[in-house]
């Protein structure tokens, strides 16, 4: 799914022409024809999430500064590049000290918009992933800090903020690494217990005859080296959320305790005389099927049930490979400002690889592979070559991605291609329709009209570039010849576009 790009300008000819250039960029366009239309749609809850405003300044009505004002006023984090006539820059001036990223001037051409919107998009990444990183040192997590664009996730998402509000019992189930105990933190972040303690304890990870004294505490002297009171996870997180993170793993004589503690909201610590009241709300997680091992026998059924009042789901990343791109942006711009290093992108053709990846250890994996990563290159953009260990677990990928251009095959033929040579930045493909103007109402040369009809193929049959050269009716090798000639006529674009 392509980054959502909202277009506001009162004149319909600019909106229709930003709107195809914006597509052209690979991104989705949305165009609305005032200021106010643009407020209404970046504060809708119900609507999906903008990206990026391309905002003109002169509306009737809101105009773009009154636009920018509000923006500020409602605490929302959307880049803004600001549409100016020649010779505006006053205009420019204040917009940019209102909190506009950017500014075009009219008539603005596909390449400089397609510069400003990537590097717009990539600033608001790593703000995203700052804060996402600062909200997890302070506990303030909320689902806001959770990057995805798949629908299954967005559906889990939604249950998950609903269950926010109350302290019903949450399982989270799903593969190791696929974000469970973030979600977790999100429910409690985004809840009224938020100010209050949230705290995580490993099941499988402590010995099983520590188990009891870790979650319900224990006295002083209760047991052979219990030299000190310890107060349990479940008094620590009195008020707040106590997060039972492979609880699948438990002992059973744990779950008889856990289940009476969660039956009396009460606990009673190892050597104690009488239960100490707790109130904690409990959200649970576990990698296996918990109704499994319910069958055979290793988890009590009656504490299942306690547990597993609203169960979620969170699908592995192979699951949902249109988020990798975004995940891949995030932990890239996260990684290289604490790195301190000067990365700006991922190659097409490394781009391709890991969106194919299957990703066994789920998004801890991808995130462990971009920091080796960024630690590793010398270079502004990441290739292939900088993802060692993963290309070693796809060599049939790898051996197909280094062809000139690779169409990621899960996506719909109306998702982005990557082109390798540029970056990740995606060029569109529209199904079955293709441009012939260009953003100046001019008709479109031949080369480019010819290089879009190739790459459209290239997705339409998925990569496979023999079926690709016999429906065009041409040879294998001018295939690759013309792909050549277009990866080469693109990176020049992207090397004389402006670096603002
Ligand atoms: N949607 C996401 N957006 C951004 N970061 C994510 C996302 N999902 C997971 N992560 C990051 O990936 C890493 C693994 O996530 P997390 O620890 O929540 O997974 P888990 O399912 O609880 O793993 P385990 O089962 O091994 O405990 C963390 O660093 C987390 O911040």
């Amino acid at each position: 799914m392509a980054e959502r790009i909202l277009i506001a300008d009162d004149d319909a000819v600019q909106r229709r022409l930003l709107e195809n250039m914006v597509q052209r960029c690979g991104y989705e366009a949305i165009t609305v024809d005032s200021g106010d239309a643009a407020m209404a749609r970046l504060i809708d809850p119900e609507a999906a999430a903008i990206d990026a405003l391309v905002l003109d300044l002169m509306m009737p009505g809101l105009d773009g500064m009154g636009v920018l004002d509000k923006i500020r006023d409602s605490g929302l984090s959307i880049p803004v590049i600001v549409q100016t006539a020649h010779g505006g820059i006053e205009n420019v001036v204040s917009a940019m000290r209102a909190g506009a990223h950017d500014f075009v001037v009219k008539p603005v051409g596909v390449e400089r918009l397609q510069v400003s919107l990537r590097n717009a998009l990539n600033t608001s990444a790593l703000k995203g992933e700052l804060q996402r990183i600062r909200h997890s040192r302070e506990g303030k997590l909320t689902f806001a800090d959770i990057v995805t664009r798949n629908a299954g996730m967005d559906a889990v998402l939604r249950t998950a903020r609903k269950a926010a509000t109350s302290t019903i019992p949450v399982l989270i189930e799903g593969e190791s690494g696929v974000g469970k105990e973030l979600i977790a933190r999100a429910i409690h972040g985004s809840g009224e217990r938020s100010s209050k303690p949230f705290v995580a304890v490993n099941c499988g990870a402590i010995p099983d005859n520590l188990v009891e004294s870790i979650l319900f505490g224990h006295e002083k002297g209760a047991f052979t080296g219990a030299t000190d009171r310890h107060l349990g996870k479940f008094v620590e997180a009195h008020g707040g959320t106590l997060f039972l993170d492979e609880v699948g793993e438990l002992p059973l004589s744990a779950q008889v305790k856990l289940l009476r503690a969660l039956q009396e909201g009460s606990v009673e610590a190892v050597g104690g005389r009488k239960p100490v009241k707790v109130d904690v709300r409990i959200i649970s997680a576990t990698n296996r099927k918990l109704l499994d091992l319910v069958k055979a026998g290793q988890f009590r059924e009656d504490l299942f049930y306690r547990l597993h009042v609203l169960p979620l789901t969170v699908p592995p990343l192979r699951a949902r490979r249109e988020d990798i791109p975004y995940l891949l942006r995030h932990f890239l711009a996260r990684f290289c400002a604490e790195e301190n290093k000067p990365i700006t992108s991922i190659a097409g053709d490394a781009m391709t690889m890991l969106t194919q990846l299957d990703w066994p250890g789920n998004i801890r994996q991808l995130e462990n592979a971009v920091y080796r990563a960024v630690v590793m290159s010398e270079g502004d953009q990441l290739g292939l070559a900088d993802f060692p260990q993963t290309t070693a677990h796809a060599p049939s990928i790898v051996a197909s991605a280094v062809a000139p251009l690779i169409v990621e095959p899960v996506f719909h033929t109306m998702a982005p291609t990557m082109v390798p040579g540029i970056d990740a930045a995606p060029i569109s493909l529209a199904a079955g329709s293709l441009s012939m103007l260009t953003a100046e109402n001019e008709v479109r040369a031949l080369e480019e009209l010819e290089s879009e009809i190739i790459r459209f193929a290239i997705a339409h049959y998925r990569g496979q570039m023999s079926e690709v050269a016999r429906r065009l009716k041409i040879g294998r090798s001018t295939l690759y010849r013309k792909l050549d000639e277009a990866a080469e006529k693109d990176s020049s674009i992207a090397d004389s576009a402006p670096s603002n």
